[in-house]
């Protein structure tokens, strides 16, 4: 019974990990308000992996989403400005919370505010990676967020706003994590919308993204979130080609990134099972 156990524990392997939360998981969708439970989570879910030695990087939207909170908006404005005004408030007020709860673990923050030109010339992907190792062997968590306030060059600037996903991928292959972990408001990736369709059924694992996967994903049905699984399909892609793995989970409690690393099948696993049977010693 036990052996079946251990056989059923998907073995994770990593050094380097990166935890991306979105909005959604950020924000309580009724008052819009800091969903500080979550953040407190978190901050206590990646300094007690930090503690055990692993190099941990959280990537975390939510700047405007803290901002509106901030200037009692309840929706976003239209004003490609007026947003990047929210964030360079939200981002500000987010920091704090981070950085008081992780110091109530012993664990050092650090900031990291990236567009994605920085990863279209080498000097400054060089410079943000010789960043990135710096901190992590420190003991540094570094807290990434695309740099809103500035960022002109996003995907669709029109009608979202950048797109933490791809970036925090981006982030994982940069800095050779094998693991990203996405934590979205969401069980993990369904065939289709759970929120338009009650047939719609948890994918478990996905090896790659077939026409009927892509098919299935839609956009964000939330206030708060942006890319919707659209862009978790496209981060997902990054990993697999880079031969990494992604998962995808629910953030409503981040405490759910330790069982995801200690191997319980969780959400939705983005992998190659050769890669997992090389691990497996199958
Ligand atoms: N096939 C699908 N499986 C799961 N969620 C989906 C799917 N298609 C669209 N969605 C929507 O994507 C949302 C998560 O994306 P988003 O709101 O951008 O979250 P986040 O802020 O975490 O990035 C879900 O709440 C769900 O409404
Ligand atoms: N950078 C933006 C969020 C961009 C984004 O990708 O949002 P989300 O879909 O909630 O992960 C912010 O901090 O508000």
């Amino acid at each position: 019974m036990e052996e079946q156990a251990m056989q059923d524990k998907r073995i994770i392997k990593y050094g380097r990990v990166v935890v991306k939360i979105g909005t959604s998981s950020l924000i309580h969708p009724a008052t819009g308000k800091v969903n500080l439970q979550t953040i407190e989570r978190l901050a206590y879910t990646l300094s007690a992996l930090n503690n055990q030695g692993a190099q941990v990087v959280l990537v975390s939207s939510g700047a405007i989403g803290v901002g509106l909170d901030r200037m009692h908006l309840t929706a976003r404005p239209e004003a490609i400005a007026q947003q990047q005004a929210l964030a360079a408030i939200g981002q500000m007020e987010l920091m704090n919370l981070y950085t008081q709860r992780f110091s109530d673990y012993g664990t050092q923050v650090g900031q990291l505010l990236l567009t994605h030109d920085v990863f279209d010339y080498p000097l400054s992907k060089q410079h943000a990676l010789d960043t990135f190792n710096a901190l992590l062997d420190q003991g540094v968590v570094p807290i990434v967020n695309e740099n809103d306030s500035v960022a002109t060059d996003e995907l669709d600037h029109h009608t979202t706003f950048g797109d933490n996903d791809q970036l925090s991928a981006m982030v994982a292959t940069l800095i050779g994590a094998d693991t990203l972990i996405v934590l979205s408001d969401i069980d993990g990736l369904f065939d289709k919308d759970p929120n338009k369709f009650a047939d719609a059924h948890l994918l478990h694992e996905v090896e790659h993204l077939s026409a009927s996967v892509i098919m299935g994903a839609g956009g964000t049905s939330t206030r708060f979130g942006t890319g919707g699984m659209v862009t978790k399909l496209r981060a997902a892609e990054r990993m697999l080609a880079g031969g990494g793995q992604m998962v995808l989970a629910n953030g409503a409690d981040p405490r759910i990134v330790l069982r995801i690393l200690a191997g319980e099948r969780l959400g939705t696993w983005f992998g190659h099972r050769e890669l997992e049977d090389a691990v497996n010693g199958n």
